[in-house]
């Protein structure tokens, strides 16, 4: 095994997960799905799976709820939904709006993440790095999370359309679908999932851009798309990097899984770091003017360089060192970016 994968394994934590002790206990679930053994993927045995006893009791937590919902990526929707919301109306929103919006877009991104997990309940036992998710560890049931996968998604769903109309809503709809009907499926068949995974992690900006005034046929909506659909190469080059012994394991065909030497992956990250700048600078250039597209500009490209930097980086030397500076990276730029983009709005 090379040092690098062996660091990946290593380190695995779940992202999703929330730490800590159990605060709230909210119901008393039978688990009859299959359990994980972690320590044995630990120990080096590629057997995770063990079955839990049918009549043994688990017990359900308001944080097992919240980590069926991907919280980590739910957060980084907000921030983006934030930001597109107030380039869509021009300028500021008010709070209450804002506060309603985030609670829609939160409620249906959360039932895709819930609904992705109850799809992927038997192959997540087959990777450290997901075998601790709730259902996979049989922390809940199939039952109560599908509940909760379809009350959200359609309480989230209304609430988008009666606050904000038609547009918003049938965004987050044909989000959800794109996710959790054709990606989801797409990970196990072909590397192209992660040309859709992309196209469903940047159409939620159009919920939040369609809610306070923009149009789905706006071009400014859909570099905004643009944005998230490069900005989502380098983020999951990094990621696939990292996990690509577990994803191959675990059958996810991954571009690392299928060319392992990561060149392929090194330059999709560079080619959607460069189509991140060149939309934000055509971003930067459309509200008019002349000195402060080009200060916007200067802004854009120095808030994408470090993402950058570390594709090249992770480019000409793939290993896990690199990958885990390209993620890191990638978490920092999208927000810098965005605020640019914003504040660029209002002048
Ligand atoms: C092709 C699309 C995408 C794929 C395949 C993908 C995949 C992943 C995976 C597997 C992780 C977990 C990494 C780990 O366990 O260490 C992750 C982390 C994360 N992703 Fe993505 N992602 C995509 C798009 C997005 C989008 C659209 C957002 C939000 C706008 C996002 C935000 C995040 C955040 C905030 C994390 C947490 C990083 C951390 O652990 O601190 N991702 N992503
Ligand atoms: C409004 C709305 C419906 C938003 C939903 C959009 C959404 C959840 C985008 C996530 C993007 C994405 C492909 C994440 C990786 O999932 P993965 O299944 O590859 O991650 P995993 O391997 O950790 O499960």
């Amino acid at each position: 095994m090379s040092t690098d994968v062996m660091i990946a394994d290593a380190a695995t934590v779940h992202s999703d997960s929330v730490d800590g002790p159990r605060a709230l206990e909210i119901s008393t679930a039978t688990s009859n799905i299959p359990a994980v053994n972690p320590a044995a993927k630990t120990s080096g045995s590629n057997a995770m799976s063990a079955e839990r006893p049918k009549n043994e009791t688990a017990t359900s937590t308001l944080r097992d709820y919240v980590e069926l919902t991907k919280p980590r990526i739910v957060t980084m929707i907000l921030v983006t939904t934030v930001a597109t919301a107030m380039i869509g109306a021009g300028g500021l929103v008010a709070i209450v709006t804002m506060l309603w919006l985030l609670l829609g877009t939160a409620m249906v991104a959360g039932s895709a993440g819930a609904a992705n997990q109850i799809w992927e309940r038997v192959i997540d036992c087959e990777m450290l790095r997901t075998a601790k998710r709730p259902l996979p560890a049989g922390r809940v049931r199939l039952l109560p999370a599908s509940m909760f996968a379809f009350l959200l998604g359609v309480c989230g769903t209304v609430l988008l359309a009666v606050q904000f109309g038609n547009a918003p809503a049938i965004a987050g709809v044909a989000t959800w679908m794109l996710y959790v009907l054709v990606y989801t499926p797409m990970k196990t068949r072909t590397a192209w999932n992660t040309t859709v995974g992309a196209i469903a992690g940047a159409l939620p900006v159009l919920i939040g851009y369609t809610a306070t005034g923009g149009t789905m046929s706006d071009a400014t909506g859909w570099l905004l798309v643009g944005v998230l659909v490069a900005w989502q190469y380098p983020h999951f080059m990094a990621i696939a990097w990292m996990y690509r012994r577990q994803y191959g394991e675990a059958g996810f065909v991954m571009t690392t899984t299928i060319e392992p030497t990561g060149r392929s992956a090194g330059w999709q990250s560079i080619s959607g770091s460069l189509a991140l700048i060149a939309c934000g600078v055509t971003l930067a250039w459309i509200p008019g003017g002349l000195w402060m597209p080009i200060v916007a500009t200067i802004g854009v490209i120095a808030a994408c360089f470090p993402m950058l930097k570390a594709s090249l980086r992770f480019s000409k030397q793939a290993d896990d060192q690199n990958a885990r500076k390209l993620l890191r990276s990638s978490l920092l730029v999208l927000p810098a970016l965005l605020l640019i983009i914003t504040i660029r709005v209002f002048w």
